[in-house]
């Protein structure tokens, strides 16, 4: 177990390999996010982020390597501990995938009523969907169908639903894919004050320099399938090698 500063890593990813046949994607791919942290990774298309988070959330089973969670290997769980588990990560996909038969509200609601073991004394499912809407500026969209949201929308109501079980990991994979610029930025800072309000841990895939300038305590440059550089945006983004340059131009 890796420690920094005493503390242990809320999610821990050790020598990830993944091959489809001959054609081996990741080579040894390693991330430890801490308490509180903002790691962002960044590679080129078809570097293998997607394999990588798909491997993370139990979609794709890696070649080798070890995926801890809270400690806890994820490979060795049984089902009902994963799925406890997985209540623990919120996961903002790509596109933002809300359900288009369902009003915000219940799109909102969802999530809550598979898990509602997760909910507290006194916590309503109506004071949980308010509180998320509130969280994102969007309390006055919850009963309009996702057809009637704009783009940047639709990503806000993601990302309430994403975080209405109080994860303490997020997963965000390219969330500002697809926006203008200036939504864009919305989105970023949403994600940075949710996460200091509620004390998150985040993993973020993303190839906008933007985001990652903003939100990252931490950029792990993924190329050829492992590191190939890890740092500050500060020290990444002057760096002098070529290959890390070419992110940052
Ligand atoms: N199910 C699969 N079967 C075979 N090859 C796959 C499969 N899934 C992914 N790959 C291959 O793995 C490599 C990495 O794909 P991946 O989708 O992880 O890239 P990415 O870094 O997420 O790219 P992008 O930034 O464009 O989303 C690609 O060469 C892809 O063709």
């Amino acid at each position: 177990m890796s420690i920094k500063n005493n503390i242990s890593p809320v999610l821990e990813i050790k020598d990830l390999k993944k091959s489809f046949g001959d054609h081996q994607v990741l080579k040894g791919f390693n991330v430890s996010l801490y308490p509180q942290e903002n790691v962002v990774i960044m590679g080129k298309s078809g570097s293998g982020k997607s394999v990588m988070i798909k491997c993370l959330v139990g979609l794709m089973k890696a070649t080798s390597g070890t995926i801890k969670i809270k400690n806890k290997d994820i490979s060795i769980l049984g089902q009902t501990e994963l799925d406890f588990l997985r209540t623990e990560i919120g996961f903002l996909f790509q596109g933002s995938a809300l359900y288009d038969s369902m009003t915000v509200r219940e799109n909102l609601e969802f999530p809550l009523r598979r898990h509602k073991d997760k909910l507290r004394f006194r916590e309503s499912v109506h004071d949980l969907v308010h509180e998320a809407l509130e969280n994102v500026g969007l309390v006055d969209a919850i009963d309009l169908m996702p057809s009637e949201l704009s783009g940047g929308m639709k990503r806000r109501v993601a990302l309430a639903r994403a975080l209405i079980l109080k994860p303490s990991i997020m997963l965000y994979d390219e969330p500002t894919t697809g926006l203008d610029p200036i939504t864009a930025k919305e989105i970023i800072h949403l994600m940075r004050n949710i996460q200091d309000r509620y004390g998150t841990s985040s993993l973020i895939i993303t190839h906008d320099v933007d985001c990652a300038r903003v939100i990252s305590n931490r950029i792990i440059l993924l190329v050829d399938g492992i590191n190939y550089a890890e740092g500050t945006y500060d020290e990444l983004s002057s760096s002098k090698d070529s290959m890390t340059k070419m992110f940052f131009k």
